[in-house]
């Protein structure tokens, strides 16, 4: 039998539909989401709670014309579908494929490209404003938004600024009251008051900011929403519509275990069960980080741990559940973490703050002005630093040490393994007087036998792993395997290599003493290579020992898309066999 959804191509092809047809078509969805997430993988829960919301914003406004921007982007699986994507939606955050998040590279349907939460307030206001000042006031300029991305600073100030326009907007909050990990926050305290009709309507927030406020509906109800959206249609004013809907919706075990079906990797797709973990496998960077932070917690009453919304996701929920007080989940704000961070420092904590790389890049300034600036001693843990597959060009984590290294007083780790990583957080610990970053990747590391003794590091120390003649190579962080397993692999050759731990302060007299003994200097780092650990190198020897030649490996200038993490590391010349045959010109000493 036909499906519904096989015959659609376009939005203008549910236009006709009778509801009967328009709730066969939910159910369908359903079915395809659930069918490609379990074999290929992504983000799961978010969109089956919207395939309702999604259906009737296209069969009621007039996409791509009217514009609709999906904040964060997880949950656009089924507007993909229903815009000319659901044949490629196999490729989805593959190689080549279609992205995970909307683009606009990808679809006129995709009116801002999303990744990085809270921003679609301040998009489609844009839009609105633009088209306004184009004459055109009868365009739609919709926003879907989560409660947990509302409740984040940008959120607020694109709120705010909306208020006092005239312009025609519809910002639609899907309120399932959790982001990955449980929503928190006085906001989450009022929207499910306001949920159990608890708000009378003159305390309205929403109102209160100038909206005309609707809701709470059932946002998986398709006959009520296409009415609302109906009524809201012809408004020319700020319009905001709060759903209620339940992530993971249609999936008994996604409903039921919301954390973990966000994005659940492979599973059964017809009983819905995960595949059962694979035995033995090595432990996750984040764990280590995670289980190693309780262990010092236990021993220093001055530790502290903050997370902005990803307590499962950096491991600090571990922190969290067995010292509640002293890990701390500030939703996704991560720019107030760094400066709640810097509070708690000058009133003497130690404070660990967890941050995936591409998500700090948000509190830039918080770390140069509330932190650098002050000299003050929070530990930022920069998680999934390099290249992190799948999630693609949204999420690299490559930027970090560039950035980072344009500010004063940071000192910036990039430890080589997991032992390493344990026993820098120790030492941090110990006494640490400044601000300071450590960096490591998403995945998993090649030690299985991670819980050792601590033992402390100095960090201005260089490990040899090689002592050869005319060329050196100098690395940083986790990529010391991969040139490790290069140079393993080819014989005989003469080439050294240092791992730095510590990649500024550089240590430059320990490169005074080395490098009269070189020809060559090869600096390799899962990185940018636009003001990188290699930048530095490069930049030292210009001016010290000019007669050098020096080569910097790294993430080239230019965004990574989704692939998987090997493809992008082979298409930056970082992985095994790249290296191997770059390091392998300099077996014969030459000068290249
Ligand atoms: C700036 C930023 N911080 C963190 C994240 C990671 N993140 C992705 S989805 C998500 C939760 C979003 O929750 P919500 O807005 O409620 O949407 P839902 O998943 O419930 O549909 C988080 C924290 C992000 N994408 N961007
Ligand atoms: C959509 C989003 O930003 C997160 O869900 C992100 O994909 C999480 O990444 P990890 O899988 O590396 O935790
Ligand atoms: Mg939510």
């Amino acid at each position: 039998m036909q499906t519904i959804l096989s015959q659609i191509q376009s939005p203008s092809d549910i236009k006709n539909m009778t509801l009967a047809q328009l709730e066969q078509l939910a159910r369908e969805m359903r079915h395809f989401i659930i069918d490609a997430v379990a074999t290929k993988e992504g983000h799961l829960g978010a969109s089956l709670g919207v395939v309702e919301l999604t259906i009737a914003l296209h069969y009621v406004f007039d996409t791509p014309h009217d514009k609709l921007v999906w904040d964060v982007g997880h949950q656009a699986y089924g507007h993909k579908i229903l815009t000319g994507r659901k044949d490629l939606f196999t490729t989805n955050r593959q190689k080549n494929g279609i992205s995970g998040f909307p683009k606009r590279s990808e679809s006129i349907y995709d009116a801002f490209g999303t990744g990085h939460s809270s921003t679609a307030i301040s998009a489609v206001l844009g839009m609105a404003i633009a088209a306004g000042l184009n004459g055109d006031t009868d365009r739609k300029n919709i926003a879907v938004v989560g409660d947990a991305s509302i409740a984040s600073g940008m959120a607020f100030e694109g709120l705010n600024h909306a208020g006092v326009t005239n312009s025609n907007l519809l910002i639609i909050l899907n309120d399932n009251a959790i982001g990955i990990d449980p929503s928190v926050g006085a906001l989450k305290s009022y929207l499910t008051n306001v949920k159990m009709g608890k708000n009378p309507k003159s305390n309205n927030m929403i109102k209160s900011l100038n909206f005309d406020y609707t809701g709470p509906v059932d946002g998986h109800d398709l006959p009520k929403l296409i009415a609302e959206f109906q009524k809201l249609k012809d408004k020319k004013t700020p319009q905001f519509l709060h759903i209620i809907t339940t992530k993971g919706k249609g999936l008994k075990q996604a409903e039921e275990n919301q954390i973990t079906y966000h994005a659940p990797g492979k599973f059964d797709k017809d009983t819905g069960e995960l595949y059962p973990p694979q035995e033995n496998l090595f432990p996750k960077f984040q764990d280590v980080f995670g289980w190693t932070l309780v262990e010092l917690a236990e021993q220093n009453k001055k530790i502290i741990g903050i997370t902005p919304a990803m307590p499962t996701g950096s491991s600090l929920r571990y922190l969290m559940e067995k010292f509640p007080e002293r890990g701390i989940d500030v939703g996704i704000a991560e720019q107030h973490a760094v400066t709640l961070a810097g509070g708690m420092a000058t009133e003497g904590f130690t404070v660990f703050c967890a941050i995936y790389s591409t998500f700090l890049q948000r509190a830039y300034d918080q770390v140069v002005h509330d932190i650098a600036l002050q000299n003050l001693p929070v530990i930022f843990c920069v998680d999934r630093a390099g290249l992190v597959g799948e999630d693609g060009a949204t999420h690299q984590g490559v930027y970090d040490i560039a950035y980072l290294n344009a500010i004063p007083n940071i000192q910036i780790l990039a430890p080589k393994n997991v032992l390493e990583l344990r026993n820098s957080l120790y030492t941090l610990q110990l006494h640490n007087d400044k601000p300071v970053a450590i960096r490591y990747p998403r995945g998993r590391c090649y030690i299985k036998d991670w819980k050792q003794p601590f033992e402390e590091i100095n960090f201005n120390e260089v490990e040899p792993v090689f002592l050869g003649t005319r060329t050196v190579i100098l690395s940083t962080g986790t990529i010391y395997k991969n040139v490790v397993d290069a140079l393993n692999l080819i014989d005989n050759h003469q080439l050294s290599y240092y791992h730095f731990v510590q990649i500024k302060p550089l240590n430059e007299a320990f490169l005074q003493e080395i490098l009269v003994n070189y020809d060559n200097v090869i600096t390799v780092e899962e990185g940018t290579v636009n003001g990188g650990f290699g930048s530095l190198i490069a930049q030292y020897t210009a001016q010290n020992f000019p007669d050098i030649r020096v080569k910097n490996i790294g993430v080239k200038d230019q965004f990574i898309e989704h692939a998987t993490v090997q493809e992008q590391m082979e298409e930056c010349g970082l992985d095994i066999l790249s290296l191997k045959k770059y390091f392998s010109q300099f077996t014969d000493n030459e000068i290249y």
